[in-house]
């Protein structure tokens, strides 16, 4: 419905804005909504509230209305009556969800006036406040609805001098407004006087106040009294394209605005609203909504767990900015401090991104480091927004205590999942009650997890513990186990759905198919590496130890297998790492006894007698010959691009870091040692331009949440983690907003190996069910079967892709051409229902749709990518996903 139609739906509309309060009513409602097109404007002005001797009207006025409506109703008929203005509002408003009217009926400010209402709109004689009518000529009044008492025949009657009563004020009706005027809305804007009837473009734009005065340092009396009676948007809500929150309602507004401030609309700034995603207008309106405790009564948090990449950073930067300046009851700010916390990585990255969408005046952030304590930022007030690490968080929990801060951000909150982990105790204990949890992460999974992050944003939501265990977790995991009976199986089912219905009004999760349209296209590519032949026999010693031997019959303790898993990945990775670490061990005084010597038995004799991991060879790692040839063909065919090389280990990074050296590569480093003032100086010079580094060398544990690395456009994952969250948080750091080259992905796998295994279990079913889809979960918290362990420690020498032999698929590993993933529903959207844990849903790639995947052998003919063309020889099997392929890449 456009405008237009909307205000015919509506018409009869009186209003005031007297800056104290905001009222509207409406003087009647449409039969069929269409009778009125055209109707008479009147500007009003509003005498005083009507003491009781005034209710007869007023002597020396004429003509003058009587009000036939009692100035003092009983409280609950004058609710009930506004529960049928509202009702009239609504469906008005509900035609059109983009057009929110300017005007509310109001519980205190007209149909209740409360002391403080009626104290603040009499200021004696001389005040004077304007109204505007609009009177249809056509329809009828409907008494119940109208809440004025008037008759529609004596509302066309009106004329410029006439008194009348409305809500128990004196009205004086002042001039006609132009119906351009009403039609645009610019009457409804205005604080009151005369330039509301003024319709020149000029005049409209001055009733907006400028978007980027401080409205927080309204102290004086006078001031406020300033701000109350020019009570209008920040910015134009009429405006095309503005992006206008939902109103309150009346139970808000009973709730929140007791000094009975007029209701205001609230704008984002248009100045965001110009660069704002679709999607991420949406998540500013979610956000807003719920921090404003609009969806769920009273309940002031939010989970945004928009996958990454998705521009979570803007949302919030977006909803900050507009709490601080505005809000809905008299435009009062809603938020005065903020305060957010993040990895330590991503500190310098908020304020740039502050920096970014805001400059640098609007809003002073503060980031902590070692520098600059959070004792500054407590004596100041000049800022206003707290950026600080986790790390730092708990170091300076008594200094923040100290300090009322009215949002909380926990970006990357997904590390918030156990209630009895320092950082989240620490966090809870602030007062806060606007929070908001930043993920891009699943947040489910563990249905307990689930608890604490919900208790976290909105607490006491889901009642206690130990009645969340009884309601929800209990029925809903009897249910999924196979011996469930139909009965059990329905209840569960009933309350995960019930759980997921609740905590779905305040989380919200979009995928990275909203963004592709803004990207270039995206190669994905799973390498499986040959092993070396060093490699290969240190593999076959390895699982013929005691130590593997022992673990499969377990006769070991739980986690001997993890020392197992950890040495096969570092031979995957390079021998040498492996040969480190026997000589670490070996000089240790506890070496005699301990599990490692089971298995570093006899190792050293597979090394060549004269082996220095010092000068350690390409040739000796698949992996690395792999690396070196990639590095090298990107070099050669696209000289202006550059690589982010990821490892999950520092010792890998090291070695990573001499070919760079051996081979003249440019390079930069970030990793758990980086000091965190350092990180974004180092992010931000990769993506310079005029940067020389040609390689990012990047530890997953330390950056590979929430970093922008758009500087590099070939992102290759040297190894695989057990969880896929951590792998794929890596591998988004590249194709993201603001990539201008097709992003290449290389993730390297060595043939046959546990690689493989690790990697088939982050895209299997088994995987699903295991507790690895989240950042926190670690092998440490895998469980093994002993069928499992003997899989893992299984090396498949004579396989191209032992991957591909599961995945049951019907070619001959001839360059079978997939269908485009694309086509394939991926439906990761749902994340958060619990009892949408047995879905893919949950997963990155499953199996069937790795099966999509363009698949082919090293030893192919036809590649027609040049970068796998060069890499071929020492690669046994490719897959390869293209994602917003365009022409050629
Ligand atoms: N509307 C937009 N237009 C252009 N660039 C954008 C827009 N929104 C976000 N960006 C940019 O996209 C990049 C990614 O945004 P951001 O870091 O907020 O993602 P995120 O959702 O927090 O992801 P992660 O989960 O990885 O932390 C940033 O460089 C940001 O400035
Ligand atoms: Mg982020």
């Amino acid at each position: 419905m456009d405008r237009g139609a909307w205000w015919a739906t509506v018409h009869g509309v009186a209003k005031s804005r007297t800056g104290l309060s905001d009222f509207t009513f409406f003087l009647m409602e449409l039969e069929g909504g269409k009778q009125k097109q055209q109707g008479r404007l009147i500007l009003l002005n509003m005498r005083r509230s009507a003491a009781p001797s005034q209710l007869q009207g007023n002597p020396f006025k004429k003509p003058k209305f009587i009000s036939p409506a009692r100035s003092h109703p009983s409280p609950n008929e004058e609710v009930a009556k506004l529960n049928s203005d509202i009702k009239l509002f609504e469906v008005a408003a509900n035609k059109n969800n983009f057009l929110q009217p300017q005007n509310d009926p109001r519980t205190c400010n007209f149909n209740l006036p409360t002391k403080e209402c009626a104290k603040g709109i009499n200021h004696g004689d001389n005040y004077r406040e304007k109204y505007c009518l609009e009177a249809s000529t056509k329809t009828t009044l409907d008494l119940h609805h109208t809440g004025t008492g008037y008759k529609l025949k004596e509302l066309e009657k009106i004329e410029e001098g006439q008194t009348m009563m409305i809500g128990g004020k004196e009205i004086e009706v002042m001039g006609i407004i132009s119906p351009d005027d009403f039609n645009s809305g610019r009457c409804f804007q205005f604080g009151g006087g005369c330039s509301a009837i003024l319709s020149s473009s000029q005049a409209a734009k001055k009733c907006f106040s400028n978007p980027f005065k401080s409205v927080c340092k309204l102290s004086s009396k006078e001031n406020k009294q300033n701000s109350f009676q020019s009570c209008k948007p920040r910015h134009d809500p009429y405006a095309p394209n503005s992006l206008v929150m939902l109103r309150p309602d009346k139970n808000h507004q009973w709730l929140f605005n007791k000094n009975c401030f007029p209701v205001v609309d609230v704008v984002i700034d248009p100045h965001l609203v110009y660069y704002l995603r679709p999607h991420q207008k949406e998540g500013i309106t979610f956000l807003y909504e719920c921090v404003m405790g609009m969806r769920v009564n009273g309940r002031c948090g939010a989970i945004l767990a928009d996958e990454m990449g998705l521009g979570k950073t803007l949302q919030c930067i977006s909803l900050i900015w507009t709490l601080q300046c505005q809000g809905p009851y008299g435009g009062k700010p809603i938020v005065k401090k903020t305060l957010i916390v993040t990895p330590g990585s991503l500190v310098n990255n908020w304020k740039k991104e502050f920096q970014k969408w805001l400059g640098i005046e609007r809003i002073k952030i503060f980031t902590v480091d070692q520098d600059h304590k959070v004792e500054e930022f407590t004596k100041s007030p000049f800022y206003s927004v707290l950026i600080i690490s986790y790390e730092m968080l708990l170091r300076s929990l008594d200094q923040i205590k100290n300090v009322k801060f009215d949002l909380l951000i926990c970006d990357e909150g997904h590390r918030l999942k156990n209630s009895t982990i320092k950082t989240t105790t620490a966090l809870i204990s602030l007062s806060c009650e606007k929070r908001i949890i930043l993920t891009g992460t699943p947040v489910q999974n563990d249905l307990q997890e689930f608890f604490t992050l919900i208790d976290f944003v909105n607490p006491g939501i889901l009642g206690s513990l130990s009645a969340y265990r009884k309601i929800y977790e209990e029925p809903i995991i009897i249910s999924r186990q196979p011996s469930a009976s139909e009965e059990e199986r329905e209840l569960g089912e009933q309350r995960a759905a019930e759980l997921t219905c609740l905590t779905g009004l305040f989380i919200l999760r979009r995928t990275q198919e909203v963004i592709n349209q803004y990207l270039p296209p995206k190669i994905e590519n799973v390498v499986f590496c040959r092993p070396g032949a060093l490699q290969i026999a240190l593999y076959r010693k390895l699982l013929n130890s005691q130590a593997v031997r022992f673990c499969l019959q377990g006769l070991l303790e739980n986690t001997s297998h993890l020392i197992c898993i950890g040495a096969l990945k570092k031979l995957c990775n390079h021998p040498c790492l492996l040969f480190g670490s026997i000589k670490e061990k070996e000089s240790n005084s506890t070496w005699d006894e301990s599990e490692e010597r089971n298995l570093y038995e006899g190792l050293m004799n597979v090394f060549p007698a004269d082996y220095n991991p010092i000068m350690f060879t390409e040739e000796e790692s698949g992996k690395l010959q792999v690396l070196s040839k990639l590095l090298a063909v990107i070099r050669e065919l696209r000289p202006a691009e550059k690589v982010v090389l990821v490892s999950n280990y520092t010792r890998t990074l090291d070695i990573l870091q001499e070919v760079c050296k051996r081979h003249g590569y440019a390079y930069t480093r970030l990793d758990g040692q980086t000091p965190i003032s350092q990180r974004q100086q180092i992010v931000d010079g990769f993506n310079s331009k005029y940067s020389s580094d040609f390689i990012f060398l990047l530890s997953s544990k330390a950056g590979g949440v929430g970093l922008n690395l758009i500087g590099g456009s070939h992102l290759i994952l040297y190894d695989i983690d057990w969880n896929p969250a951590t792998d794929i948080q890596a591998m988004s750091r590249v194709w993201r907003d603001g990539q201008k080259h097709p992003v290449h992905i290389y993730r390297l796998l060595t043939t046959g190996t546990i690689e493989e295994k690790i990697y088939q279990r982050q895209i299997s079913k088994q995987g699903l069910s295991g507790a690895v889809v989240d950042l926190s979960k670690t092998s440490d918290h895998i469980q093994f079967s002993v069928e499992e362990l003997k899989n893992l420690f299984t090396l498949h020498e004579s396989s191209h892709c032992v991957t591909h032999d599961l995945l049951d698929c019907e070619c001959t590993g001839e360059n079978h051409t997939g269908d485009s993933l694309e086509k394939l529903p991926v439906s990761r959207n749902c994340q958060l229902g619990p009892h949408q844990q047995k879905s893919d849903s949950l997963k990155p790639l499953s199996m069937s749709q790795l099966k999509q995947w363009r698949h082919f052998p090293g030893d192919h003919l036809n590649l027609t990518d040049p970068f796998l063309e060069r890499i071929r020889e020492n690669v046994s099997f490719f897959f390869q996903n293209i994602t917003n392929q365009t022409t050629a890449i």
